[in-house]
């Protein structure tokens, strides 16, 4: 079956190009990108006003399953990440059993394949039952498809074992993501130390339980040559420390969420459990400083840490509420409403962070849309208004600060491997 999707604004970072083409796909796969392609026996989609860029990528989502499908499960988050205009997504595995053996690896990408949506990148435990104390089977979790490693959710907090897991890891040319938290600096914290904190009478967590973190795994990626990654980086210091780290050639990298990236410590105030979230939202030197490592590259990725809760969860004292938020439906939106709009970032510097650039960070070869590549397409609207509802959510989490906000720009129609996933109302006549 061909598809020839005609007349579109056509952004893919991964070959610097930026043209009003028509894209032709056979077989599910790129087969022309091109002015005014003619061909008769091609179901043609009229994409005028639209932008086509490849496929987003997100290299950060809780899909909690197996064990809390109650929370989400693979299907729900896969059908959450299309219609986000995302048609990759690494999952990471603090699930219950956590994900640290080849047969799980096996059982998400089973089910994600059932589930018949995006590409679901499995990312699987560094530590055994990941309680860090074990280094996790990571070869055989890599041959059946882990694309990463990871505890998150925690620390690996004992520094001879992050040092055993990167080389470990090195050896199958993957990457160990660290979720960078000191655990005694930690310790009971609610929200950023400072002086929101003090006011609500949480206890603080300060930015360097985070940054003494991204200071250690930079110290042992340089003694032993191998690679980290550091997830959702949140403060000034963090940027600091990976900026000057990646100018001496350590091969760290690290990726950003879109809340952190527009939101402060004061969301929090009324004890709005909804922007409770690990690593706490920061201040607006902490987003300065975030926008600026976006701009001058330090920032290699925007992920969403898509971390969905019960209600029953949320909604609790503050102290005992969990952490995290749902970030896949608004993430696009919100980037292109804040960031771009705002002229932190070009478009094209956007969708890189949101396609080629986690592409890179995971060594997947993803996120283009060269001439054979898999058709992995994220058609976006530029100029649609839109206000956030999170009960039209498809993910079962409700739990986003980002309600009712009004955003410009949406993902309306989302390929895989050709196949239309997801189509917005204007579009659904073609799918
Ligand atoms: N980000 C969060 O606040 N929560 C995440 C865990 C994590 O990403 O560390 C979760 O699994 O709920
Ligand atoms: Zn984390
Ligand atoms: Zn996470």
């Amino acid at each position: 079956m061909k598809k020839l999707l005609k007349g579109a604004r056509v952004i893919d970072p991964s070959q610097n190009t930026d043209t009003t083409s028509d894209v032709l796909i056979v077989d599910g796969r790129i087969a022309a990108v091109k002015d005014e392609i003619e061909i008769s026996d091609a179901k043609v989609i009229d994409l005028s006003g639209m932008i086509v860029t490849p496929g987003l990528i997100d290299i950060h989502v809780h899909f909690r399953d197996p064990g809390y499908e109650y929370k989400e499960d693979i299907e729900s988050g896969s059908m959450s990440a299309a219609v986000g205009g995302f048609t990759a997504a690494a999952c990471m595995p603090n699930t219950k059993p956590p994900i640290d053996n080849a047969a799980l690896v096996q059982y998400v990408k089973s089910k994600a394949s059932k589930a018949g949506k995006i590409k679901l990148l499995p990312i699987g435990c560094v530590s055994k039952g990941q309680e860090g104390k074990e280094i996790a089977e990571m070869g055989d979790m890599a041959q059946a498809g882990a694309v990463a490693f990871s505890d998150d959710g925690k620390p690996i907090a004992d520094s001879a074992l992050m040092r055993k897991a990167m080389v470990y890891a090195s050896m199958f040319d993957k990457v160990i993501i660290d979720h960078c938290e000191d655990p005694f600096l930690f310790e009971g914290g609610q929200i950023n130390e400072g002086y929101i904190s003090t006011l609500l009478g949480l206890a603080g967590i300060p930015a360097a339980a985070e940054e003494i973190m991204v200071a250690r795994n930079i110290l042992i990626a340089r003694e032993m040559g191998t690679r980290v990654h550091i997830a959702h980086v949140s403060t000034e210091g963090s940027l600091r420390l990976i900026r000057q780290a990646k100018s001496e050639g350590v091969k760290v990298s690290c990726e950003v969420t879109p809340h952190h990236l527009t939101l402060t410590e004061k969301a929090v105030m009324g004890y709005d459990t909804n922007a409770k979230v690990n690593p706490p939202l920061r201040t607006q030197s902490d987003i300065d400083a975030l926008l600026e490592g976006l701009k001058d590259g330090t920032i290699d990725a925007i992920a969403t840490d898509h971390a969905p809760h019960h209600m029953d969860e949320k909604d609790m004292e503050f102290d005992k509420a969990a952490f995290g938020m749902v970030g896949l439906e608004t993430a696009l939106g919100v980037i292109l409403t804040h960031i771009v709009k705002e002229g932190v970032l070009s478009l094209n510097a956007a969708i890189e962070k949101m396609t080629s650039g986690p592409a890179k960070v995971l060594g997947l070869d993803m996120g283009t849309l060269k001439i054979g590549a898999p058709a992995d397409i994220t058609v976006i609207d530029p100029n649609r208004v839109w206000t956030v509802d999170k009960n039209k959510f498809f993910s079962k989490g409700r739990n986003t600060p980002f309600d009712g906000w009004r955003l410009t720009g949406k993902a309306v129609l989302t390929m895989v491997d050709g196949r239309i996933v997801y189509s917005d109302d204007i579009m659904h006549n073609y799918s």
